[in-house]
């Protein structure tokens, strides 16, 4: 499956408008004076730890971290000197992160740089930046000593900073503190050094400030990973310690893992064994990412690299896995807590014909993303399809990009939703799919007690926007509203930050579009996991001519019921189109209606063929019409078409 990710990848890559100086060919990285002849293998040890630093960019979305990244590839003269002036990125490699500008998946390089007369390994970790894909940034920063601290100077600390900064620090990463940027003209250097010190506690003077653009005091960046960040741990004659750290997989080679050695020296050909699943493999294949794969014979304590060993199930690669030498046992590292769907969703083939295709992308692509989870589901209106649980909307929405790009997908993708708690008298159980959502209005189904998640936000946004921020949070069920001021002294204008305890649900709907437009796009928003908590929810069914209609049910609070019904209605009205009976289009709690509007009926004029003649004959007409659609709508069922469901589930999600 790597290779069919890279070959995805390449191909993406070979289209004119990504033309950047990848290729396939790790030798064409290299710039015109290439540090190392790659026809001969590179001498991994000459790189002792000592020589070696593993460092990751972290910052808030689209503060430069990929734009810095190309810099310090280009000045180590890993790449070449883009000529394209484009503003594409080297590392980010999949399309959905080209056309949306944003990293999705973590990428590795290493690159080599002379300080004070020796050759360095420096190996850069790229992190997504966007909140639901922190987990890729913890698991990057496992396997760093240290971290540049990205911030925009005209923007300032924004909420994903400070949490990537709380991750980087609980880790105990050295953190090396650069102001980006610097060119823009309203960047302001001073008062974002002075935002920095107040948030983190950050000595000014450690600053570096950038323009990753133009490539301004880049130079003392690479200075100081090399002076700041302290080497990694290990030693060569240790016992063979291997962090696994993320894992790929090539359709040819099987999965692909990305490691970093901890202790003992790694050798193409060893008889390796993983502590979660204790199986045993043997090393086929040894590198490092250069940024693409460049083989090695082995691999030093504090190196990062890849390596393949016959692993045929992506499932026996474990993120955060230790591997050791057959029969020489070690204590495995502290692994990762594995990831938790929070936003769940129906996913449908638009011609339901499709669906082995669809499943079949939607596992191959799962493959690349091991934090989505499939389960299938079928519905009445939609057929055979796939429930995907993802770590947020945005991830949702890249996934689903994703499948109609790489895989020629046409899909219908349901309202999201949360996984809820549903309590009974005897046991606990997890709903995330509406239509296995119990009627709490019906005592018989014996529930005791509903939960739902609840996160923790974060909003930093300017004191002018704050009321406004305020009612956001009201709007949407927040509770124990706490906020304080970033910056201290006299700042003309402040920025305030703005903490509450949120339910998932409100934030996976319109939240983020209405903190955005609401600030005039000032606001930046960051949450994590706060536990569940009792809340007073129920089921509420959409029913056209008094049949449930399943792919539309939705589990709401009770006290946005009535609007939210009303609404629906007269969406459904507006999409549906009209038939030949009356059709009454309903939503329910339970069984009491909560809201109706009447679709009414095409109509035949069935006296137009006469002319003259009685009253009564017309009237007869009529009455025989009205008898025969009476007849129809009890039989009736009213087909929704395919479109219908994607415009009321689309602008569901609006
Ligand atoms: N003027 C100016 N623009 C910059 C600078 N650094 C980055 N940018 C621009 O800022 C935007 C975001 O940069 P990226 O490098 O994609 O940001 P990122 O942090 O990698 O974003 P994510 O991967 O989505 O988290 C791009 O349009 C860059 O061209 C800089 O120093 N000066």
């Amino acid at each position: 499956m790597l290779c069919s990710w890279r070959n995805a990848c390449l191909q993406i890559l070979e289209q004119p408008q990504f033309a950047v100086n990848i290729t396939r060919h790790p030798r064409r990285y290299f710039s015109s004076s290439p540090r190392w002849n790659v026809s001969k293998t590179i001498p991994m040890e000459e790189f002792p730890r000592e020589l070696v630093r593993n460092f990751s960019i972290i910052a808030h979305i689209d503060h430069g971290k990929s734009t810095l990244a190309d810099r310090l590839l280009e000045l180590t003269g890993t790449i070449q000197k883009k000529q394209t002036g484009k503003n594409e990125q080297v590392l980010d490699k999949l399309k959905v992160e080209r056309e949306r500008g944003i990293t999705v998946k973590a990428q590795t390089a290493t690159m080599f740089h002379e300080f004070a007369g020796k050759k360095h390994m420096l190996n850069l970790i790229d992190t997504p930046g966007h909140v639901d894909f922190a987990w890729e940034v913890s698991r990057s920063l496992a396997a760093c000593e240290g971290a540049l601290l990205l911030v925009d100077a005209s923007q300032g600390v924004q909420a994903q900073s400070i949490s990537v900064f709380h991750i980087a620090k609980e880790r105990g990463l050295k953190i090396i503190p650069v102001l980006n940027k610097i060119d823009l003209p309203a960047a302001q250097p001073e008062r974002i050094a002075a935002q920095m010190e107040s948030t983190f506690g950050i000595d000014p003077s450690e600053i570096i400030s950038i323009s990753a653009k133009t490539g301004k005091g880049v130079d003392a960046v690479l200075k100081a990973i090399v002076e700041r960040i302290p080497p990694p741990c290990g030693q060569t004659t240790d016992r063979l310690k291997a962090f696994l750290f993320d894992s790929l997989y090539d359709r040819y080679r099987g999965v692909i893992s990305l490691i970093s050695i901890q202790g003992g020296i790694l050798r193409k050909g060893d008889k390796i064994a993983s502590c979660h699943t204790r199986k045993k493999y043997e090393i086929t294949e040894l590198g490092i990412m250069h940024p693409e794969e460049v083989p090695t014979q082995c691999l030093y304590p504090g190196q990062v690299g890849y390596m393949a060993c016959n692993m045929k199930d992506s499932t026996e690669a474990h993120i955060g896995d230790t591997l050791h030498r057959v029969n020489e046992s070690v204590d495995p590292m502290p692994g990762f807590q594995p990831t938790k769907a929070m936003v769940f969703a129906g996913v449908f083939p638009v011609d339901s014909n499709d669906f082995p295709k669809l499943e079949e992308s939607i596992n191959r692509l799962t493959l690349t993303d091991r934090s989505v989870t499939v389960q299938r589901e079928s519905s009445s209106a939609l057929g055979q399809g796939c429930r995907l649980g993802f770590l947020g909307t945005l991830h949702m929405d890249v996934f689903r990009q994703r499948l109609e790009d790489e895989y020629d997908a046409n899909i219908i993708i349901t309202a999201p939703t949360v996984p809820y708690k549903v309590i009974y008298h005897n046991r606990e159980v997890f709903v995330s799919n509406p239509t296995e959502f119990p009627d709490v209005t019906d005592s018989a189904t014996r529930v005791k007690e509903i939960q739902e998640p609840v996160v923790k936000a974060s909003i930093i946004v300017p004191e002018e926007y704050f009321g406004d921020m305020m009612d956001l949070c009201f709007s949407h069920r927040a509770e124990e509203l706490d906020h304080r001021y970033l910056d201290s002294g006299t700042a003309t204008s402040s920025r305030i930050m703005l903490t509450c305890i949120v339910p998932l649900s409100e934030i996976v709907t319109d939240f983020f579009n209405q903190l955005k437009s609401r600030s005039s796009g000032f606001a930046s928003f960051d949450y994590e996991d706060a536990g569940y908590r009792p809340s007073d929810l129920c089921k509420m069914s959409f029913l056209l001519n008094s049949q449930p209609v399943d792919a539309l049910a939705l589990i709401v609070h009770r006290s946005h019921a009535d609007a939210i019904g009303r609404q629906w209605v007269k969406k459904l009205h507006k999409v549906i189109p009209r038939q030949l009976f009356e059709v009454p289009i309903q939503a329910a709690i339970g069984k009491k209606v909560i809201a109706r509007e009447t679709l009414n009926a095409m109509r035949a004029d069935v006296t137009a063929g006469l002319y003259g003649g009685h009253y009564e004959r017309k009237m007869k007409h009529l009455e025989n019409q009205k008898e025969g659609k009476k007849k129809m709508k009890k039989m009736g069922r009213v087909e929704l078409p395919q479109e219908a469901f994607f415009d009321i589930l689309s602008s569901k999600m609006s």
